[in-house]
């Protein structure tokens, strides 16, 4: 929900909008459980879940309300919630704040508004909260809870102490798995979240990097590049944005005779030669091995389409059980290979073709077509093009950033080492989702600055800002 929010944030619908129709939702299910004139209890917590009540109470006018805020007005956790308390003291609400648990008076109300937590409840429900809860359980009153009940997790249903019991419960923008073995009578309320903050990428898809980063302190990746022959930059290129994506290590597996070159774009490369001059199927053992400790492979950049190369990479891909990425010419080797692997393949549009996939000039039947095929392969789909398609077969999303001067060769092969970075610390479809909004937004600064004369090079150093959220969640 975070990430949607802060999507919904940069296309223009602010989470105070978001809140206020949240209240809006709660006055309309409170005016269907208690006659006009009833009285109305509202037990607000200090977080947005509070924020929806403190909202409410302005709507319930015909209502004899009392809120009762869990804690110090100081103590309001976000900005929206604290600028809602400081409104229904100024319209003179009614209301009190519950300093601590022995303060806590219910009285006898007609119908209590559980708003104390929702999707920000961690462990077992604190004081004062949870002798409201009990006071809340013990009370004649109807009870409607916001979001969800207080003390329950919205994901799994499963309390960790005492947790509300409700009767009816008005949750938000879409049902909460953790709602349907309640025997309460749930109301989903459409809030005004654009379907685009979940079709589309944006800033909030970055948050999830940010818990990962906290997560994991010192283990963002390991890549291993596997390409090289024919053409020499695209590994290199691959292994840099890499790097530029977060990665710690980026290696490149390549034929002997460019080792150097490779070696000579970046001395932050660690490059290891094989013999020849084009990957073949002698060379797969070893590989395998090198790939053993690694993180995530990515294979194409500048392979080459020769038949021993695409042997070598379809033996690779049946032994293999890890992440690769897997993009050009070692694309036509994955519809009909037996792997173990999880893939994220990332063909441009006629590349998708030749695997046999299909694709169209609208981007919304490119959408369902991509979805489709990803389902049908078994593995993760980023095709490139105006509108980036991102699907593992389940979920589908859209990348809008990038423009046409990102068409010069070399951007394909950021686009793969980012992404292979990025699988290193995100579930496949998150990396793919995120390494093309960022890969785009890397793209679109550099455009600003050299419009269609931007080269692959220009995307690398400008994609750690492509990764950083400006928006907080
Ligand atoms: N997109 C949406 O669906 C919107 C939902 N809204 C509402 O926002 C809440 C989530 O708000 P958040 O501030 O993230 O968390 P909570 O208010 O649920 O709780 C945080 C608050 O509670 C304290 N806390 C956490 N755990 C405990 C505990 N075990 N005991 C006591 N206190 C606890 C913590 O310190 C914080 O102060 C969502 O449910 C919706 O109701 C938005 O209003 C609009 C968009
Ligand atoms: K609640």
């Amino acid at each position: 929900m975070a990430a949607v929010d802060v999507n919904a944030e940069s296309l223009g619908v602010p989470r105070k909008q978001l809140m206020e129709s949240s209240g809006n939702a709660v006055a309309r299910v409170c005016r269907d459980l208690a006659e006009p004139g009833g009285s109305v209890a509202i037990v607000a917590g200090r977080g947005n879940n509070g924020g929806d009540a403190l909202v409410a109470a302005r709507f319930l006018t015909e209502y004899d309300v009392t809120v009762h805020l869990l804690g110090r007005p100081e103590t309001i956790s976000t900005d929206i919630a604290r600028e809602n308390w400081d409104a229904l003291v100024a319209c003179d609400i009614p209301h009190r704040t519950v300093i601590d648990s022995t303060a806590f008076d219910l009285g006898d109300p007609d119908v209590v508004v559980d708003a104390m937590l929702g999707t920000g409840v961690t462990g077992a429900l604190r004081e004062p909260e949870a002798t409201a809860a009990r006071a809340i359980n013990d009370s004649s009153a109807t009870v409607l809870a916001v979001d969800v009940p207080s003390g329950v997790d919205a994901d799994t249903g499963e309390t960790a102490g005492v947790a509300v019991d409700a009767d009816h419960v008005v949750t938000f923008h879409d049902d909460k798995p953790g709602l349907d073995a309640l025997d309460a009578a749930v109301t989903v309320a459409d809030i005004g979240i654009p379907a685009a903050a979940e079709s589309f990428t944006g800033p909030g898809d970055l948050l999830a990097l940010r818990r990962h980063a906290q997560s994991h302190k010192g283990d963002h990746g390991d890549v291993l590049v596997v390409g090289g022959g024919p053409y020499t930059g695209a590994p290199a290129l691959a292994a840099q944005a890499a790097l530029r994506a977060g990665a710690d290590l980026a290696r490149v597996a390549c034929p002997d005779h460019v080792a150097r070159e490779v070696q000579g774009y970046s001395e932050n490369l660690i490059v290891s030669g094989f013999d020849g001059d084009h990957l073949e199927p002698g060379h797969v053992s070893d590989l395998l091995e090198l790939a053993a400790e690694r993180d995530v492979v990515v294979f194409g950049p500048g392979l080459g389409d020769a038949d021993d190369s695409l042997e070598a990479v379809r033996e690779f891909l049946e032994s293999y059980d890890g992440t690769a990425v897997v993009d050009a010419d070692a694309l036509q080797v994955v519809p009909d290979v037996d792997t173990e692997a999880t893939l994220i393949c990332t063909p441009h549009q006629g590349e998708l073709v030749k695997m046999g996939g299909q694709t169209d000039t609208d981007w919304e039947t490119r959408r369902e077509l991509v979805g489709e095929f990803a389902a049908e392969l078994g593995h993760t789909l980023l095709v490139k093009g105006a509108y980036d398609v991102i699907s593992d077969g389940d979920e589908v999303r859209v990348n809008r950033t990038g423009n046409p001067g990102m068409t010069v060769g070399g951007t394909g092969d950021v686009l793969a080492g980012a992404t292979g970075a990025l699988a290193c610390v995100l579930p496949p479809l998150d990396a793919a989702a995120v390494a093309a909004y960022a890969n785009g937004r890397a793209g679109d600064v550099a455009a600003g600055e050299f419009g269609n004369g931007l080269v692959a090079t220009d995307l690398l150093e400008r994609l750690p800002a492509g990764l950083r959220s400006e928006i907080d969640d």
